[in-house]
């Protein structure tokens, strides 16, 4: 292999108690909150077809006029302990929360910036009032923080070329430095830092500052997660370094993507971040083009957990605070769904079973979960157990305890046993549903 200063720092999973706890949480919430909240993909009655998040890009909107929107920012309906409480019925474990997106406007009130929440006519800590309203919900906080900062003076995306430009870069990582170094201190019970916008040239080449940076902040806060986007390794390699290693704690590469299969995700921990319509983070008043139903999003999210990741679901509140009708509703069907059916979710993880078409398996213990989404016509689900694997006792259905019988499907290879697991034909769902099958280790 390569040697490597500055690639990854540790081969395999993290075996520690925080990282434990993370993998098991399976949901997640994404909120993206900040001044593109007000102008919601709109500016002077025109439609922005980017993602709303990024709108001060737009050539249409006037940079000073984005700039100044936050002397605007009063979310007079916003309601942190109702968000949170939205989140917990969902059945979200955690939440990431953008503190600061690459507009560079602070939901906190940064002493680094002037371009904060204390200079809006809400003035409050947005940040700290979220914070507190999750960790009462005993929702874990994660901090979303964007390295690109379009407002902030020394920020550039192209490698600095002159001196001035070297100096002003210079002082732009210190503030970036300042700013992490403060959330962590004033938000002690954040659990972990979600980075975005480190694909600048600039960023990239700071392959040393990055991995100080990485170091003090896990060494101010043992059990620190923080993901793969954060740096590059010495040969400007993301996400992965030069030796195809995973650096950070688990690959944040899933945006709007999911894995086909286990194989794809390397034996790493990873998350799926996610968006209701196709590509809107920050509100956008209109939104456009396939918007995902619950059957979707539900489907990604078993599906994530059966390949060992998380399923980050992402909200975008308006800029008043109000969580939209549309998520309002996602949320309340997939909280429903996961009342009855998150044992299948939580804690769970991959298992080394045949991929069928009807839907997808996670394991805890000695408990596997079928989660059927296509119903055979047969009503057969078909199991495919290797030589030497689990042995399987009994099934049932998750919701009210009713017995599966399992039919054994001869073994028309040597090296696998066949078994069809029948669903009564009289069941009737119209929702995705769960059959648990207990194991035991074959004899
Ligand atoms: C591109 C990009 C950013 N990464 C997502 C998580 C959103 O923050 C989007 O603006």
């Amino acid at each position: 292999s390569i040697p490597l200063q500055h690639g990854a720092h540790r081969l395999g999973k993290r075996t520690d108690a925080e990282m434990q706890k993370w993998r098991e949480h399976g949901l997640g919430q994404f909120i993206h909150w900040g001044v593109y909240a007000i102008a919601g993909g709109h500016w002077q009655g025109k439609y922005y077809p980017g993602a709303a998040e990024w709108i001060r890009s737009w050539e249409e909107m006037p940079k000073d006029a984005y700039d100044n929107l936050y002397k605007e920012f009063n979310p007079t309906d916003f309601d942190a302990k109702q968000w949170a409480k939205q989140a917990k019925y969902m059945g979200a474990k955690y939440m990431i929360i953008t503190t600061k997106h690459h507009d560079g406007f602070c939901i906190w009130p940064s002493k680094y910036t002037d371009y904060t929440i204390k200079n809006t006519p809400y003035k409050k800590d947005l940040l700290r009032e979220i914070v507190d309203a999750y960790d009462k919900e005993g929702i874990d906080v994660y901090l979303y923080f964007s390295i690109i900062d379009w407002h902030e003076k020394g920020y550039r995306s192209a490698i600095p070329e002159t001196a001035e430009e070297k100096v002003a870069y210079e002082e732009f990582k210190q503030f970036t430095r300042n700013q992490l170094i403060e959330l962590l201190t004033d938000y002690p019970t954040a659990k972990g830092l979600w980075f975005d916008g480190t694909w600048d040239k600039a960023w990239i080449e700071q392959v040393q500052f990055a991995d100080d940076l990485e170091k003090e902040m896990r060494a101010m806060r043992p059990g620190l997660i923080i993901g793969s986007r954060f740096r590059a390794d010495e040969n400007g390699k993301r996400h992965f370094d030069s030796n195809g290693d995973l650096m950070g704690d688990y690959e944040q590469g899933w945006e709007r993507d999911l894995p086909n299969s286990i194989a794809d995700v390397n034996g790493n921990d990873w998350d799926c971040v996610m968006t209701i319509p196709e590509n809107q983070w920050g509100y956008h008043s209109e939104w456009r083009g396939y918007v995902k139903t619950s059957f979707d999003l539900i489907d990604m999210l078993v599906r994530s957990v059966s390949m060992d990741g998380n399923f980050v679901l992402n909200f975008g509140p308006d800029g008043k605070g109000n969580i939209r009708p549309e998520e309002t509703k996602l949320a309340k069907e997939i909280g429903d769904w996961m009342k009855i059916n998150s044992e299948a979710i939580y804690g769970c993880s991959y298992v080394n079973l045949k991929k069928q078409g009807w839907g997808y398996f996670t394991r805890k213990d000695n408990k596997i979960y079928l989660t059927v989404f296509n119903r055979p016509i047969n009503n057969m689900l078909n199991l495919e157990i290797a030589k030497g694997g689990v042995k399987p006792v009994k099934a049932y259905f998750l919701s009210d305890k009713k017995g599966v019988d399992i039919v054994n499907a001869g073994r028309n290879k040597q090296n696998s046993s066949l078994y069809n697991l029948v669903i009564p034909a009289d069941f009737i769902s119209g929702q995705p549903f769960v059959i648990v099958l207990e194991i035991s280790q074959s004899d």
